[in-house]
């Protein structure tokens, strides 16, 4: 149903979303292929619960006659059919209404953001300061030519130079209303989105800016164009599915760039296949990363409470109100998957029902074509789409994941490392020889990864230390690592500034055992590590201490006391792998740290 019926819908953002969705659909069949049908908006979906609405998509087999499809995958988890899901057509953004900052409401397990989440107080209009310092002159600058592209925020025009260095050159101008600016919310996230477009032009897969400006109407983005079109435009054009081989020239453009983004501190939160343009009509041209207009900074281990972004490419913990960068890392797992099968992940025909599916249902890995897809790609698009956000895989790590490993290609420096060899200096003794024993059992595709990111370091004699982390993260910051505060992670490693680092304990220091409980080679890597740390680290440890160390309260004795076995007063192998996790007994059904 309607999302904003219970709101006043004259005044709601919603509201002017909602119509700006039907104008997005409307200019893209213009240009598209007349049977590519959008999904059904949530407004129609009540009303229309008939599955042949997708039968003229050029991706459906038609469902199994009398097969009525259920409103939510989640909800029926015996079910024998898998309805064949819709293309994906353009996404519309989750209901502004559920953003709130800062809002109080802690994230609790298994509730669905409904609408309505989050106190809809829109303020006196009259008293925003909608004035952003940029210059006013774009006439002087620029020519303003006809629409090339809509959004539910703005639309784009093709502009072009008239004086300076692009003169007679071709430009894209985004032009964004003021009067849809109703929240300080949404003035502050334009504000931020030419912020972030100014810091992170550079990178060959990000759209370049050149200017912004701003009269008493809009506020104008001007930069590159791209005369390419959308790669949803080019998915929906292919029929929905991409060749191994093409999915992975796509895919590691995506992660290129995000993984550039990751490491500045900037959270996309908005990746789905609208956003990424191709810069020419060419079949091989290269694409760019639009649209930074939900995008955050955020600090390594902060976590962001807003939910934003598009139902279908929503992360999990995003529902849940607490994340940081690797919900863009679900959102490319979804864009992984809609590339190697043409169909949506996570589907259902309301908002909340997308949401119960993303947060419970399991993605199908078993109906056509998946069985031709290769095993590399489908461990790769799973470990994206893991539900537990610390499992999932990072853009750097996905860049070396054996699906798309290519060894003439630079490995960009990871977050991550810095993430985790903080904790890792700041330890017990005893948790760091769990670690070290961890260490020696992990695969040999882990250490493609571990080896890339220490070479990144630029070891002396085979040692780092705290100044080597700096300056590899020194080299690489623009101007938006200043803003996301990414160099404050080293204060916090200050025990390496006086510390010698060889490979080997960095591999011990920069691997999470959370990542490596998700391969399916667990159990071995687990069983060879305890082995090791028999050898090396396993001590005597009393139930008092287990506990302390695992920062747990007295309630937990009687757990851990399990984890230690009786005859020498040892950890046996689970209380072994629950020690490396770290898990927490209380919180243990909260899945974030
Ligand atoms: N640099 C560009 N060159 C060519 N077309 C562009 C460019 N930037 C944006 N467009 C077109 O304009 C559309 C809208 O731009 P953008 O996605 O930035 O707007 P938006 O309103 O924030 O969108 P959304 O609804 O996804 O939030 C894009 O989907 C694309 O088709
Ligand atoms: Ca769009
Ligand atoms: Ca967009
Ligand atoms: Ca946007």
């Amino acid at each position: 149903m309607g999302h904003c019926c219970s709101k006043d819908a004259s005044s709601s953002p919603v509201a002017k979303h909602e119509s700006h969705t039907a104008g997005g659909a409307g200019n893209r069949q213009n240009h598209q292929a007349a049977e590519v049908v959008p999904a059904p908006t949530p407004s129609t979906a009540g009303t229309n619960s008939n599955s042949n609405s997708f039968s003229s998509s050029p991706f459906q087999s038609p469902l199994p006659s009398g097969v009525q499809p259920s409103p939510s995958p989640a909800a029926t988890p015996g079910r024998k059919f898998r309805w064949p899901l819709p293309p994906p057509s353009p996404a519309k953004p989750i209901m502004a209404i559920m953003r709130r900052k800062g809002h109080g409401k802690s994230p609790r397990q298994g509730t669905i953001p409904e609408e309505g989440d989050g106190e809809a107080t829109p303020p006196a209009a009259a008293s925003l300061d909608k004035s952003f310092g940029y210059p006013s002159n774009m006439a002087a600058k620029y020519e303003l030519g006809k629409e090339v592209g809509r959004g539910h925020f703005g639309h784009t025009c093709w502009g072009k130079g008239k004086k300076g260095e692009l003169k007679g050159q071709p430009v894209a101008v985004k032009i964004i209303s003021k009067a849809k600016m109703t929240t300080a919310i949404s003035i502050e996230d334009v504000r931020r989105e030419v912020k972030i477009l100014k810091a992170l032009s550079g990178h060959k897969h990000m759209i370049k800016f050149h200017d912004a400006f701003e009269d008493a109407n809009n506020v104008y983005i001007v930069m590159e164009l791209c005369e390419g079109g959308e790669l949803l435009d080019r998915i929906l054009a292919r029929g929905g599915r991409y060749t191994e081989t093409d999915a992975k020239a796509i895919v590691v453009q995506i992660l290129s760039v995000v993984a550039y983004c990751h490491l500045q501190g900037v959270v996309h939160r908005d990746l789905k296949p609208e956003n990424f343009l191709f810069t020419s009509r060419d079949d091989s041209s290269p694409m760019k990363i639009i649209d930074f207009g939900l995008s955050d900074f955020v600090r390594p281990e902060e976590r962001l409470n807003d939910i934003v972004g598009s139902a279908y490419y929503v992360a999990p913990e995003v529902l849940h109100r607490s994340y940081n960068l690797e919900a863009d890392i679900w959102s490319i797992g979804v864009i992984a998957y809609i590339l190697l099968c043409g169909s949506r992940p996570f589907w259902a025909r309301t908002e909340s029902g997308i949401f119960r599916s993303v947060l419970r249902a399991d993605p199908n890995f078993d109906d056509s074509p998946w069985p031709a897809v290769s095993p590399e790609a489908k461990d790769f698009v799973k470990r994206l789409l893991n539900k537990d956000h610390r499992k999932r895989m990072t853009a750097v790590q996905a860049l070396t994941h054996p699906w798309l490993r290519d060894e003439t290609q630079a490995v960009p420096l990871d977050i991550l490392i810095y993430k985790l060899v903080k904790s890792y200096v700041r330890s017990t003794p005893f948790k760091r020889a769990a670690l070290k024993a961890l260490s020696k059992a992990i695969p040999d595709d882990e250490l493609t990864y571990l080896r890339s990111q220490f070479s990144l370091l630029e070891p002396r004699d085979g040692f780092v230390t705290l100044s080597n982390f700096k300056s590899a993260l020194v080299r690489h910051a623009t101007d938006a690592m200043k803003e996301s505060r990414v160099l404050d992670i080293l204060n916090v490693m200050e025990p390496l500034a006086h510390k010698k680092m060889g490979f080997e304990e960095f591999c011990a220091a920069a691997i999470s055992p959370y990542q490596l409980e998700a391969l399916d080679d667990w159990e071995n890597i687990s069983t060879t590590a305890f082995q090791h740390f028999e050898l090396e680290g396993n001590r005597v440890i009393s139930v008092e201490e287990l506990a302390l160390e695992m920062n747990l309260g007295p309630t937990a004795h009687s757990v851990v006391k399990d984890w230690i076995r009786s005859y020498d007063g040892k950890l046996n192998l689970l209380g072994y792998t629950k020690f490396l996790h770290g898990v927490t007994i209380r919180n243990s059904n909260a899945r974030h740290r």
